[in-house]
């Protein structure tokens, strides 16, 4: 198809659906003159902003095709229905956004938005868009979208919102700049008595154009007073002239965007989108500042426990009940001859509660029942039980254990009921609870002449080859990656989805941003802030860690950081892969949570700390 001379805008037998059942539009056919103002009028819900956002590009049509006589995006001012403007931002901030994607000069961009903001009765520069009166910001953002002078508008509801007087003047600016400067504008209203100040009206419904002439031809063809007469008119016509025949629906084909934009990477396009970023940051602060300090508020956390404890989760502060059948530590350190050579000066259990006392607090019943009784009421965080003959069945056991029969080998077992319902202490207290029966035996067994190493278990961990075998330090670097992932990928994510949300794509796709090529401009403007508050995160971290905790570090700085860096990078990517499959922020948010939980259960992230059950 080729467009006839003085047209602006020719849509061709444009077809397009949301769903087999929805067609919006059914083969509508529009030319739009130079020069001209065009009314697109019609019901609500009937497909008005469907046609103008194809016709920008921002919507693919299913079949037909769409010619504009401009060619780049530069030369379309588009003013989408909702308001579309980053609301943390002043008037000026985003005048000199949307001015520099279209290659403005910072003083050109003063000049023009100062001049608009006295015709469109706005607020002062300085003054947050947030800030604004509804009314007012959609002046703002009609205020975007002739800031850089397009020859062709479109513009979505212009006038909703907007006093009758002001609304009169910015329809005789249009007049003026149609006349002036050949200006091609095409607008949707709801007021139909605005629009009789178009050159041609288009009335749309059912997915065609119904008519496409003059208002005042219009009225006079179909004797009708008024627009909505006549609209009234012929939708009654389109009622009785339904051919049942319904035509099919024709093969979805591949639609060029009609526009296009300067290459892959524009400098002042990408400096526009950074500058944004930075402000976006800034004034989000609380988001930033949580970015940038979960790690550090987490280490400080793990930091004082470990501090406290030597590097260990604490045991619980609960004390564990003993019920020793044997003797009666407090009172008496009777004497005890095990064998010929053999003389320990104390019972074994008193000598077993002495080493764990170090660790934990101890409390004597009088009974076992008592004992389970105190732990299921929460008084206590478990029990442990002495037989009568506990240190002589111990001492036969360390001298022939293959002799003893079950009895007394039970006799020799110091017996434990733990409240497990806090992992973390548990674990603690387990380790304490078997470190402390090996070290006993092994003194003992020293005492009486025998090798130590006889009554420990056949097995030796040396030093760990990575890692350590405190667990708070084995357990920080997925810590540490597992919140930079998440931080990073939220960060990423939610920039994009919140941009999203107040409809800032949709302007700035067809400013040249976003869509086709340069989403690399996009990406390289997020990645940039990213970085620097990732630096800041990791920074602070670091200094929580190893200079304030003192945090031994086994490897290399420059390698923990180079890794944290790459995880955090992941992190970024994922963000965006969230941001294009997701729209709704709150879902964004659960899919980070999902996937942080996930990788943390399921790729042994938190796996260190069973681990640590089976380290003597
Ligand atoms: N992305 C979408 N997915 C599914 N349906 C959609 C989508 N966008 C629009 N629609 C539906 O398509 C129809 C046309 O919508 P459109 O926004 O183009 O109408 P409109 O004429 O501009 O309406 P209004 O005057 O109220 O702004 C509506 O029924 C709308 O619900």
């Amino acid at each position: 198809m080729t467009m006839g001379e003085g047209t602006a805008v020719a849509v061709r037998n444009a077809y397009k659906r949301y769903s087999p059942k929805a067609v919006i539009l059914d083969g509508l056919n529009m030319t739009v003159a130079e020069g001209t103002i065009y009314g697109l009028l019609g019901p609500s819900g009937c497909g008005k902003t469907t046609l103008l956002s194809s016709i920008v590009g921002m919507r693919s049509l299913d079949n037909g095709t769409i010619e504009l006589s401009v060619k780049h995006k530069d030369e379309v001012g588009f003013m989408p229905q909702e308001i579309a403007l980053n609301t943390e931002f002043t008037i000026r901030e985003v005048f000199h956004f949307y001015g520099r994607i279209h290659s403005m000069p910072p003083n050109k961009i003063d000049k023009v938005g100062a001049e608009l903001l006295k015709f469109l009765e706005l607020p002062p520069m300085d003054r947050m868009v947030g800030n604004c009166s509804g009314g007012q910001q959609r002046r703002i953002s009609m205020a975007v979208t002739l800031l850089h002078d397009p020859k062709l508008l479109i513009l979505d509801e212009p006038t909703v919102g907007v006093d009758p007087l002001l609304s009169n003047s910015i329809w005789e600016y249009f007049m003026e700049i149609v006349t002036t400067k050949h200006k091609t504008i095409i607008i949707t209203t709801h007021y139909i008595e605005e629009a009789k100040n178009s050159n041609t009206i288009g009335l749309m419904r059912g997915g065609v154009l119904l008519a496409e002439e003059p208002p005042g031809y219009l009225m006079e063809q179909y004797h009708c007073p008024t627009l909505e007469d006549v609209f009234l008119k012929l939708s009654e016509k389109q009622e009785s002239d339904v051919n049942e025949q319904t035509k099919p629906y024709p093969k979805k084909v591949r639609n060029e965007i009609p526009l296009k934009s300067d290459g892959n990477f524009k400098m002042e396009r990408f400096k526009a989108q950074l500058i944004k970023n930075f402000h976006w940051t800034s004034r989000n602060l609380p988001v930033t500042l949580f970015v940038v300090c979960l790690p550090a508020i987490l280490f400080v956390i793990l930091g004082q426990i470990s501090k406290h404890k030597g590097g260990d989760y604490p045991v619980s502060p609960k004390p564990i009940v003993l019920v020793n059948d044997e003797a009666d530590c407090r009172n008496s350190t009777p004497y005890l001859q095990l064998s010929k050579n053999c003389y320990p000066t104390r019972p074994f259990s008193c000598r077993y509660i002495s080493l764990i006392g170090e660790t934990f607090g101890l409390v004597n019943y009088g009974s076992l029942t008592e004992g389970i009784n105190a732990v299921k009421t929460g008084r206590a965080a478990g029990v442990i039980q002495f037989d009568a003959t506990f240190s002589v069945d111990l001492m036969a056991r360390l001298k022939d254990a293959a002799a003893l029969n079950n009895k007394r080998i039970n006799g020799s077992c110091v017996h434990v009921w733990l409240d497990m319902s806090e992992f973390g202490s548990t674990i603690r207290s387990m380790r304490e609870l078997k470190l402390s029966i090996v070290k006993m035996m092994k003194d003992v067994s020293e005492e009486c002449g025998y090798n130590r190493k006889v009554a420990g278990i056949p097995m030796e961990f040396k030093e760990p080859i990575y890692q350590s075998q405190d667990i708070l330090q084995a357990i920080m670097p997925p810590y540490f990656n597992s919140v930079a992932f998440y931080t990073t990928s939220m960060f990423t994510s939610s920039a994009i989805v919140m941009e999203r949300a107040s409809g800032l794509f949709e302007r700035s796709q067809v400013a040249g941003i976003f869509l086709g090529l340069t989403i690399t401009e996009i990406l390289v403007a997020q990645m940039v802030i990213q970085i620097f508050v990732m630096n800041l995160q990791n920074g602070l971290s670091f200094l929580v860690l190893y200079a304030i905790f003192s945090y031994p570090m086994v490897g290399s700085y420059g390698l923990a950081y180079l890794d944290l860096s790459l995880n955090e990078l992941a992190g970024m990517t994922y963000g965006f892969l969230l941001s294009m499959l997701i729209k709704e922020e709150q879902n964004v948010a659960y899919a980070g949570i999902f996937t942080v939980l996930t990788l943390f259960m399921l790729t042994g992230e938190s796996n260190n700390s069973y681990g640590y059950l089976i380290k003597p």
